[in-house]
């Protein structure tokens, strides 16, 4: 067991059915976390336990009741192919793990077993291409919370981020190419939403907007979510030879007005205001079908477009359990060796 590597491949979480006392379980451990809901500890416990988590649960139960397959959430089934086929892809040098960040599998029982395992080495592998404290940056604090107390702290590798990994473009891509773009008036590339100032936090002077993060990555702002996703279209638009006129990118799920613009939602209405027909949204946060890509873009924003004279939002399909993603994971974790 000593000589072997294990792997901790951690997404999001989802709740462990859609009733509305596990969707409020889940958004209550969710929307507690100082990194999603950054303010005041006070505030958010009002906030977050007497305001959003009442009166968001029952409504976004019956969203999950949607989102529900016989296979359960998408997101906790791909999450377990996506292990389980990474575990073919490495061998056996390696275990492969996954937890997830809220609810089941928890990152204290899947760590658990892996302190048992006696890794010489664990790596770390959020399933978050683009890094934000709230996503990777959470998943890994709770990852070292639990880690700081073993007695025995295995070598360990952290992978922040991945935006612009040749294997996710092309994954995304090979995704892309099974629509034929031509068809589409235009395209989205619409990533999950943040507050505006979590996104100025990794900033020295606390300020994105000194920053030109629509255009470069650079030294001082490669931890920006809003500069690597902007990052991560212009690769993936390039590999698909689609032209800048024929692209937005925006932000979806918004809790209030003061996160990253534009909003998708927004956009998606302008564009049947403009008068087109078809257009065609690519979310590249997400690795997994969830409730934000397929619900969200696929059946809300479908309506709003129709509400304003359009006809079909096409939502391409998320990495999920795609040959080529699996081929990137491994890839971040063989360099780590
Ligand atoms: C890219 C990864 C994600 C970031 C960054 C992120 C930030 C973030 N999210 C909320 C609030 C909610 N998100 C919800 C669902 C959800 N979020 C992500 C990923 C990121 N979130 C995923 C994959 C999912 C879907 C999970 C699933 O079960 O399918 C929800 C719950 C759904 C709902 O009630 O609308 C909330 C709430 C905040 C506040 C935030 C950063 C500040
Ligand atoms: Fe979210
Ligand atoms: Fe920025």
């Amino acid at each position: 067991m000593k000589n072997k590597t294990g792997v901790l491949l951690i997404n999001l979480g989802t709740p462990d059915s859609p009733s509305v006392s596990d969707v409020r379980s889940y958004l209550s451990q969710f929307l507690n976390d100082p990194r999603v809901i950054d303010i005041p500890w006070l505030s958010r416990k009002i906030l977050v336990n007497l305001i959003i988590v009442p009166f968001r649960a029952p409504k976004s139960a019956k969203v999950y009741s949607k989102l529900w397959t016989a296979n359960g959430s998408p997101l906790l089934y791909y999450s377990n192919r996506v292990k389980e086929l990474l575990q073919q892809a490495l061998g056996n040098e390696f275990d492969v793990h996954l937890a997830m960040r809220y609810k089941n599998p928890s990152i204290p029982d899947v760590l658990e077993k892996m302190r048992k395992a006696n890794y010489a080495k664990i790596v770390v592998l959020p399933m978050f291409p683009q890094y934000a404290s709230a996503s990777t940056g959470s998943a890994l604090e709770e990852v070292l919370r639990v880690i700081r107390k073993w007695w025995v702290i295995p070598e360990l590798k952290v992978i922040s981020q991945y935006y612009d990994h040749p294997d996710f473009i092309e994954g995304f891509a090979q995704r892309g190419r099974q629509h034929n773009i031509n068809e589409y008036d235009h395209v989205l590339f619409s990533y999950h939403g943040l507050p505006e100032r979590q996104v100025d936090k990794v900033y020295a002077d606390g300020l994105c907007a000194n920053h030109d993060c629509e255009h470069e990555v650079t030294e001082e702002n490669k931890f920006c979510y809003k500069a690597t996703c902007y990052a991560t279209t212009r690769l993936l638009a390039a590999k698909l030879g689609i032209p800048q006129e024929k692209y937005t990118v925006c932000f979806q799920s918004r809790l209030d007005e003061k996160w990253l613009k534009p909003f998708s939602d927004v956009v998606v209405a302008d564009c049947a205001k403009k008068g087109m027909k078809k257009i065609l949204v690519f979310s590249p946060a997400f690795t997994a079908d969830c409730l934000e890509t397929v619900i969200e873009i696929g059946e809300e924003y479908q309506e709003i477009f129709h509400k304003h004279g359009g006809e079909k939002v096409q939502l391409v399909e998320s990495l999920n359990d795609h040959p080529v993603w699996i081929r990137c994971l491994q890839d971040l974790v063989l360099r780590e060796r």
